[in-house]
């Protein structure tokens, strides 16, 4: 049966949810919000940016003259360690509870005009390693470390210089706990992680492959919401970030630059998302048996038909479900004919 012509719903089993998937919209007239195209030229040293080498922050503090990646604490942060309990008022329709955590922004390089497809290999890896490293530290403690990257100014991203930032909670997140019970269901039922299965049979079918190495697969998943979302997995059963290789890692730096530098080439434009890592919990939950779990990525990029035309998740997808006009096997990023090492923009 062609799916692509005839409208149908497809399957998330990593969030029990259904998409409506309506191939034939893209041809509707769009007289709607047009983006401004992103900031091209931007500095690669701004005295003024807070997030630049040797400049001073929001809380006065200076930064190092850094030479790789540099964390900080964000002085604005949604978590700290110290909160007091809520009030023990438990109407079942008022609930509270204690919320503690920390927030890291983490820079990726000491220059403000790359990006991490422009990035060499190793400097890639350096962003990978303090990743693992986070997540091993914060992790200690706390159950739940999201590293997350908002990428553009269309996706919120409040600074031009490269970055991400790294929440680790007291609590078990909305998205990885239904990741985790959806994964946990799977895992009883076939008696193997649903991310490994389905690595496999996307490796197998080729329809929604964007990217793929020996160590690592970037799909188009099959449920994809975002006209252009991908999902990054690892071929081998890996619980945590923590856990990757020195080679696995290196690997990782290399399908990172060739599916984010596919993304650039597709509108030749730096492309905005959100993107995140979802590994095994962490805390108290590193001594139970997470072998349900997959570690994997999720990128989230706003555009749909151009540079500057971004898809709205809101109507229908916010009171009723989801829904896509273009199909995962449509996409052009899976038939993106620039080899993935081309770069539109001159690399430094
Ligand atoms: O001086 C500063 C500027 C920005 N920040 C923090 O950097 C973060 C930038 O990350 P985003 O662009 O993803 O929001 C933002 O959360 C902001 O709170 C500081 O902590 N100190």
């Amino acid at each position: 049966l062609e799916l692509c012509h005839h409208q149908h719903l497809r399957y998330n089993p990593l969030r029990d949810t259904w998409v409506l998937v309506s191939a034939h919209r893209m041809k509707r007239p769009w007289a709607g919000q047009v983006e401004k195209a992103p900031e091209e030229h931007i500095p690669r040293h701004d005295p003024r940016n807070p997030l630049c080498p040797g400049n001073t922050r929001a809380n006065g503090e200076v930064n190092p003259d850094y030479d790789s990646t540099f964390l900080f604490e964000n002085d604005f942060p949604a978590l700290q360690p110290d909160a007091p309990d809520p009030g023990s008022d438990q109407h079942p329709l008022f609930q509270s509870k204690a919320a503690r955590g920390v927030c890291k922004v983490m820079c990726f390089h000491p220059w403000s005009d790359v990006t991490l497809p422009l990035m060499k290999r190793q400097e890639v890896v350096k962003v990978i390693d303090k990743w693992a490293e986070l997540v091993e530290e914060l992790g200690s403690t706390y159950p739940w470390v999201q590293i997350f990257e908002n990428k553009g100014a269309m996706m919120g991203c409040s600074n031009p210089h490269p970055h991400c930032q790294v929440w680790a909670s007291s609590f078990l997140p909305n998205e990885p706990a239904l990741s985790d019970r959806c994964q946990r269901a799977y895992h009883q039922k076939h008696g193997e992680p649903l991310l490994l299965q389905y690595a496999k049979q996307e490796a197998e079918k080729k329809e929604r492959v964007v990217v793929e190495t020996s160590d690592w697969l970037a799909v188009v998943p099959y449920w994809a919401t975002w006209p252009y979302q991908t999902l990054l997995l690892p071929r081998r059963h890996v619980l945590r970030i923590n856990d990757l290789t020195t080679e696995e890692r290196e690997g990782l730096a290399d399908i990172m630059k060739r599916l984010l530098t596919k993304y650039d080439n597709l509108f030749e434009t730096s492309f905005p998302y959100s993107m995140g890592w979802h590994g095994a919990p962490t805390g108290p939950h590193l001594t139970e048996d997470n072998s349900h779990w997959q570690l994997h990525a999720h990128y989230y990029p706003p555009l749909l038909r151009s540079a500057t035309v971004k898809k709205f998740m809101v109507g229908y997808e916010m009171l009723a479900q989801d829904q896509r006009d273009l199909t995962p096997e449509q996409v052009n990023i899976v038939k993106c004919t620039v080899p993935s090492f081309v770069q539109y923009r001159v690399t430094h």
